[in-house]
């Protein structure tokens, strides 16, 4: 095989997913699979298209029981499928960027070192981005490595939204809200713009559900505000995560408990959210299929603070047109969507029932005011796009930085 492809890798926090793309000329998937649950039951799957022959394979597997075993057993099933494969391009979702990088940049050795000493700042998931990049590297060694950042698509968050009520001299030093899961606000939004185009151009909330969880305002294709903050902790209650928390609990585990610092984090990172709360499980298929009451609790309390968040992101647009799920479990799980809506009455949301439980485009009614919309999401076609314009660009095509934004630039 002598056409160019691309290998996308997408290492979210329980998840790793991979995409293989032919780049000749606009990307054509060729093969897309994910390892998932890892760190629970995990599990690969991968289907492969065009002129291979249409396989899926659902393999359980010891070795995969973290990142590193994950991408191990996806290099070896890439090699395995395409031993002739011409891989020019590795993109990679690199889940936080800092105040360095807003656009996909080409991976140097200094781009490697910075995306390193992010590691603090997204603890469950730079060192797989990285960790991800360095074996790509070594199994690839002829090929252009990409970054692409999940912070990248809230760069153009006003002021106002994207800082902290500190002394001014910790925004300069990057202590700031970043957002995340920006790559997949990048591609929903831009089929919202497809599909709905009056809707995309209005005042639009974006919900994005998987183990990892938050939520975004979107105004005419461009990010206003995010639940996430300075980490990916923050915002919405999440598979392992707490979400938004009174700093002051903190300082009570550290002060008072005197919890050592790394127990904490594991603690706020790992061990709470659904899988602390329903003392179950982090996986909501688990959830919803269990019925304990604990369980129950655990949905009601995610429902609740994504139902506020609706009405939070509202009132910073100004009033709603579209709300969209999408991820693992906003694009799945119709009872999550349909808890959250409940009482979403009087911001003119109306649930077409049927729609909802067949996970329909659309599941409003027609009479709804607000759309409320499933958008499946696809950060690999994001990242391949990117990969191939900068390979096609030559491999030193690093994007300039765009300058920081000062205070003074800042239109409030
Ligand atoms: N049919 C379903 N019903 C409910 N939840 C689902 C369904 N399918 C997937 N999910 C949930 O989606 C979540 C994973 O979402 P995903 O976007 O793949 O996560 P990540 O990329 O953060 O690893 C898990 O909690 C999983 O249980
Ligand atoms: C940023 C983040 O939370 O990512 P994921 O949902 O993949 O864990
Ligand atoms: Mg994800």
């Amino acid at each position: 095989m002598t056409t160019p492809l691309a290998l996308v890798l997408n290492a979210g926090s329980s998840s790793l997913k991979f995409a293989l793309y032919d780049i000749a000329a606009a990307p054509v998937e060729r093969a897309r699979g994910i390892v998932e649950r890892i760190g629970g039951a995990p599990r690969l799957k991968a289907a492969f298209r065009a002129d291979l022959p249409s396989v899926a394979r659902d393999l359980a597997s010891e070795a995969v029981h973290d990142h590193a075993g994950a991408l191990g057993a996806v290099l070896f099933l890439i090699e395995a499928s395409f031993p002739d494969a011409r891989i020019v391009t590795v993109g990679h979702r690199v889940v936080h960027g800092g105040t360095t990088y807003a656009a996909p940049i080409v991976v140097t050795p200094e781009v490697l070192a910075e995306l390193t000493r992010l590691i603090p700042f997204a603890p469950i998931h730079q060192p797989h981005n990285v960790s991800g990049i360095e074996a790509a590297q070594a199994a690839f060694p002829d090929a252009l490595q990409v970054a692409c950042f999940d912070t990248a698509f809230h760069r153009t968050q006003p002021w106002v939204n994207d800082t902290y009520a500190l002394p001014p001299d910790y925004y300069a030093r990057g202590v700031r809200r970043y957002g995340f899961h920006g790559l997949s606000y990048e591609y929903v939004s831009g089929e919202l713009a497809r599909i709905a185009p009056e809707r995309a151009a209005g005042r639009v909330v974006i919900a994005h559900l998987g183990n990892g969880a938050s939520m975004c305002a979107v105004e005419g294709g461009r990010s206003i505000s995010s639940t996430m903050g300075f980490t990916p902790l923050d915002g919405l209650p999440m598979g392992t995560r707490c979400g938004q928390i009174d700093p002051g609990v903190i300082f009570y585990m550290l002060a008072e408990e005197e919890r050592p610092i790394d127990d904490v984090q594991t603690l706020l990172y790992t061990e709470s959210g659904l899988l602390g709360l329903s003392g179950l499980s982090n996986d909501m298929r688990t959830l919803e299929a269990s019925g304990t009451a604990e369980a129950d609790a655990a949905i009601a309390y995610y429902t609740a603070r994504i139902r506020e968040q609706v009405g939070r992101l509202a009132a910073t647009l100004g009033g709603l047109d579209a709300l969209v799920f999408t991820a693992g479990i906003g694009e799945n799980s119709p009872r999550i969507r349909a808890e959250v809506c409940e009482r979403l009455g009087w911001i003119g949301i109306e649930l077409d029932p049927e729609r909802n439980a067949a996970s329909a485009e659309v599941i409003t009614t027609s009479a709804s005011p607000v759309e409320v919309r499933v958008v499946p999401t696809d950060e690999e076609i994001v990242i391949v796009r990117a990969a191939k314009s900068l390979w096609e660009a030559g491999d030193a095509a690093c994007r300039p930085f765009p300058p920081d934004r000062r205070l003074s630039d800042t239109k409030v």
